[in-house]
């Protein structure tokens, strides 16, 4: 899927969170979205989801805007949204997770539920066991797989290397780079080197506004650590 921003406006009450945001996500694409606590990057990734409703602009999926539309209308579009935090429900069982988050999608195949358990398999030998008693980093490959088993064409990824041991880093990232190209992905992430290994290009938020944004390339730690708490 194809990813426009335009123009987004977006504010608490009197306070403005987001000023005329605008960037692209081509089909197949990673888009790393960095800056400091506070700058914006939340907000603007609940913005896409449609958890936070917009002030103004637009937000493209493959040209229709959805700026408007509800969670789940973007959600059927193919959009899908890992939020901080993980969100999965805790007293569900992690199988029982997986068929939650993939029924308004139609009752997943055996085929998506081994895709995931192949990506994550610690997943499979935990499939009984409920999901408020695995450790952080199996929470997160839980978020993540259940945002997969939707079969989303825009993964939207709100901090996922977040209070995760550097093994599941690692794994996180090695599923990402095995994503990209087949789903377009908005990563919200502190942590840079994962950042510089997943993303092919960046944009910079402070106080709301794109301040910077560039090519993988470019995204050296001299030229981002000016906006960056590092
Ligand atoms: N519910 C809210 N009501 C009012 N202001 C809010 C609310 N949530 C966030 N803000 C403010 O909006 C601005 C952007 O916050 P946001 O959480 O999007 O930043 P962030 O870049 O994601 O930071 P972090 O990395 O700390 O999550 C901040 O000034 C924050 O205080």
């Amino acid at each position: 899927m194809r990813l426009t921003v335009r123009d987004l406006d977006q504010h608490y009450g009197g306070s403005q969170a987001l000023r005329k945001v605008s960037f692209e996500v081509a089909q197949g694409e990673c888009l790393a979205v960095l800056g400091r606590n506070g700058a914006g990057k939340s907000t603007l990734l609940k913005c896409l989801a449609g958890v936070l409703p917009v002030t103004r602009g637009a937000i493209e999926f493959d040209g229709v805007d959805m700026a408007r539309a509800p969670s789940h209308r973007r959600s059927r579009a193919g959009f899908a949204y890992v939020p901080q935090g993980r969100e999965i429900f805790a007293e569900l069982t992690v199988r029982e997770n997986l068929l939650a988050a993939a029924r308004p999608h139609g009752e997943a195949s055996d085929e998506t539920f081994a895709e995931v358990y192949g990506l994550f398999p610690v997943l499979r030998e935990m499939a009984g066991r409920r999901g408020g008693s695995l450790s952080g980093g199996q929470q997160q490959q839980l978020a993540l797989a259940r945002a997969l088993v939707t079969k989303p064409s825009l993964l939207v990824l709100d901090e996922p290397t977040e209070g995760v041991q550097p093994s599941i880093v690692q794994l996180i990232e090695t599923v990402l780079q095995s994503l990209k190209g087949r789903l377009s992905i908005v990563l919200v992430e502190q942590y840079l080197d994962f950042a510089t290994a997943v993303a092919d290009r960046f944009v910079v938020l402070s106080r709301g506004q794109v301040v910077d944004r560039g090519e993988r390339a470019e995204m050296s730690r001299e030229r981002l650590s000016k906006f960056m708490s590092i």
